[in-house]
């Protein structure tokens, strides 16, 4: 039974449409409450050996399907590694769950067509992924020269319907940080789609109000962007708030505010361009917290939590299920979850960090209070 709205309800933002009579949006006494098709997560680290084994229950409980990232060490260069890396991934899964991992390869100076091939054969196999040597956690072995050395590998991903997943980024170091992005749309991305315009592409985590404009200005079903919590939530004040804040750190790095504020219009506006890639990237506390930080966020506990706060303070909730839930199958030309899960509004604290035998876990937002709880209707 759908009861009118009480006054709990009424303190939140709604869009402007009436919801009376859906069945999404309901509340329950006082709780707000929300059904929506499955979620996937279409960028998330799963990572190896016993970090794996911690940190998949995390992402299985909330999502569907999840792109998982081949920059383990060493990468996921083949379809064979990935076919193994993916039976890795089940053996870690819990009883009874029904998680798809949707495998990727990493784009290398000499991977070979060939190599495609086997993965479109393989059915496991679902992207590749293109690292610009240097540019983030293990991406020692990316390309160096991608218009020298993979354009055959990437008339292929074309002819072979393929999606390129890209860290977009330069890493020449003269170009400053905060400047990566922009650069590499106009020295890489444009050129790239321009000489290749069959070949999809997926611009992953933006930051900038560059890269909105870019995914905008392409034609659509061709290029999208997936977008993480941290760059909807987050600005690079984040960064050194009372001191230098490791657990906010990623790459890329954290941009200013309007470049937040532009995404948040971006993937509330309900454009099908964009949808949820949550990057969640585990590292062991101590390797964050050092004099040499690593980049990556660990967001999978939390991250439908935090999509659902942006949608709910931008006044969208009505478009975060197509966010977390339809454009990313549709580009990707999968069909849709059928099952549901249920975001209720009810406080919840982010627990300081998840204790493993080998060491701590410290989520997006340990020890904060978050209102959306997700559970599986
Ligand atoms: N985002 C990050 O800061 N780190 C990712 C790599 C990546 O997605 O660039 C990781 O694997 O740790
Ligand atoms: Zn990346
Ligand atoms: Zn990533």
């Amino acid at each position: 039974m759908i009861k009118s709205w009480v006054l709990p309800c009424k303190a939140l933002k709604f869009p402007s449409s009436n919801f009376e009579g859906s069945n999404k949006f309901r509340c329950r006494g006082a709780k707000m409450e929300l059904t929506i098709t499955r979620p996937d997560d279409w960028h998330l680290h799963l990572r190896d050996g016993e970090l794996l084994q911690a940190v998949v229950p995390h992402s299985a409980s909330h999502f569907g399907r999840a792109i998982v990232m081949p920059n383990l060490k060493p990468p996921i260069t083949t379809t064979a590694a990935a076919v193994a890396y993916r039976e890795s991934i089940l053996k870690a899964m819990p009883a009874g769950s029904d998680f798809t991992p949707l495998m990727t390869l990493y784009l290398t100076d000499t991977t070979e067509p060939h190599e495609i091939k086997l993965a479109r054969r393989s059915g496991v196999v679902y992207a590749v992924k293109l690292y610009p040597a240097g540019a983030t956690t293990n991406s020692q072995d990316g390309v160096t020269d991608l218009f020298g050395r993979c354009l055959p590998v990437l008339e292929e991903m074309a002819e072979q319907n393929i999606p390129l997943l890209v860290h977009g980024e330069v890493t020449d170091p003269d170009i400053d940080v905060f400047d990566r992005e922009g650069v590499f749309i106009d020295t890489v991305l444009r050129p790239l789609i321009q000489r290749l315009p069959q070949l999809k592409v997926v611009m992953e985590h933006i930051t900038t109000m560059d890269a909105v404009k870019f995914v905008e200005s392409c034609e659509e079903g061709s290029v999208a962007a997936t977008v993480t919590p941290q760059h909807l939530l987050l600005n690079r004040n984040s960064l050194f708030q009372g001191g230098l804040q490791p657990h906010n750190y990623c790459l890329p790095v954290l941009k200013r505010e309007i470049h937040r504020q532009a995404i948040v219009s971006a993937v509330t506006s309900g454009s099908k361009r964009f949808f949820i890639g949550t990057d969640s990237a585990p590292h062991e506390r101590r390797r964050k917290e050092s004099s040499c930080g690593c980049a990556g966020i660990y967001s999978a506990p939390v991250a439908l939590s935090l999509y659902a706060k942006v949608f709910e303070e931008a006044g969208a909730i009505d478009k975060l299920e197509a966010f977390l839930s339809f454009n990313g199958p549709d580009f990707y030309g999968l069909p849709r979850n059928t099952s549901k899960i249920k975001l209720i509004k009810n406080s919840f604290n982010v627990p300081e960090c998840f204790s493993f035998p080998f060491g701590d876990i410290v989520p997006m937002f340990a020890g904060e209070t978050l209102e959306w709880q997700s559970s599986i209707s």
